[in-house]
């Protein structure tokens, strides 16, 4: 009769974070780091139209939102995401030069299975607008490395993909783009060999595709399969990966995954993602994604990325036990 009392919905759990003392420490940490760098800490708003989710074709579709209709007969959807709604910031300012937004808030996700997660993400991170190119993205990856040592995690694992790789792959097999990405999605190397059997993309590229469910691994990976590589699109994506890696001051926990797959279809060029062996799920994820902007009619890039602090504060949790 009271169940209200005890009952949570399916979209929520009894508390997002309760270790928010933590959480706080952290958050200020990364604010340390971001404005340090010349980052401008936005608040964004809450609440944005459906369309700028779905109408960028970036991957979004309606059964992940959290949504209403407004009075004027909108559909109005609690935020799903930070770097759209930044695209759009920037797009609209007066100054379309260099530009360097900080955030730092939840994000509205539904879960296909409830189950005790909740939908609710806070991330803290950064955009970087109008720096292309291994400059831009060298930034953005110092930053990640300035920040890890004060997110109080041992073992972290910084893994670097690139959606320019991805793309040209999924654009080489033509009509069976799709059951490629679910392969590659599920690192499937059975359905692999038999999608590779079935399709006879010629030597190398069978090689090639037949490699990737499996394909991480150190800076010696990623030379290897430069020597292999004949696409000239797939090896100057793997070129770009080995400039980053070599512009950086620490190569310390990085590999490679050549088998990523995009978890937003706006990235464009290096992808990536940090693991703690504490979380299945990313600590942090981010990447270049340059084709954003001009789906806002400007002609500019952007680069950056977020931590993911439920992750973070569950791993710590962990690493605790
Ligand atoms: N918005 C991305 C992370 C990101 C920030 N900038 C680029 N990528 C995410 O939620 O995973």
């Amino acid at each position: 009769m009271e169940e209200f009392k005890y009952l949570i919905p399916e979209e929520s759990i009894d508390a997002i974070i309760t270790n928010v003392e933590k959480l706080r420490e952290i958050e200020n940490h990364l604010r340390h780091v971001f404005s340090n760098h010349g980052y401008n800490e936005v608040l964004m708003p809450s609440f944005e139209y459906v369309d700028l989710y779905t109408k960028l074709d970036c991957g979004f579709t309606v059964d992940k939102m959290f949504q209403y209709i407004n009075h004027e007969g909108k559909n109005v959807a609690m935020r799903l995401d930070f770097t759209i709604p930044l695209a759009r910031l920037y797009a609209n300012s007066a100054n379309v030069g260099e530009a360097r937004y900080s955030y730092f808030g939840k994000v509205y996700r539904k879960e296909t299975m409830h189950k005790g997660r909740s939908s609710e993400f806070f991330q803290g991170g950064v955009e970087l607008m109008n720096k292309p190119g291994l400059q831009g993205d060298k930034e953005v990856m110092t930053m990640i490395q300035e920040s890890l040592p004060g997110i109080s995690l041992k073992n972290i694992l910084l893994e670097l993909g690139s959606a320019k790789f991805y793309n040209r792959l999924l654009e080489l097999v033509g009509n069976q783009r799709n059951e490629l990405e679910d392969i590659l999605r599920l690192r499937d190397i059975s359905e692999m060999k038999r999608f590779v059997s079935k399709n006879d993309f010629g030597d190398s590229l069978n090689q090639l595709l037949l490699s990737l469910p499996t394909c991480f691994g150190n800076i010696d990976l990623l030379h290897q399969m430069m020597k292999t590589c004949q696409d000239s699109v797939l090896l100057g994506a793997l070129q770009e990966l080995n400039d980053l890696y070599e512009s950086l001051e620490s190569k310390e926990g990085i590999i490679f995954d050549l088998g990523m797959v995009p978890t937003m279809k706006y990235y464009t060029g290096f992808m990536i993602k940090g693991y703690s062996d504490q979380s299945a799920n990313p600590i942090l994820s981010g990447g270049r994604y340059d084709d954003l902007l001009p789906r806002f009619n400007v002609e500019k890039t952007a680069v950056g990325f977020c931590f993911h602090m439920n992750h973070i504060l569950k791993a710590i949790e962990k690493e605790g036990e």
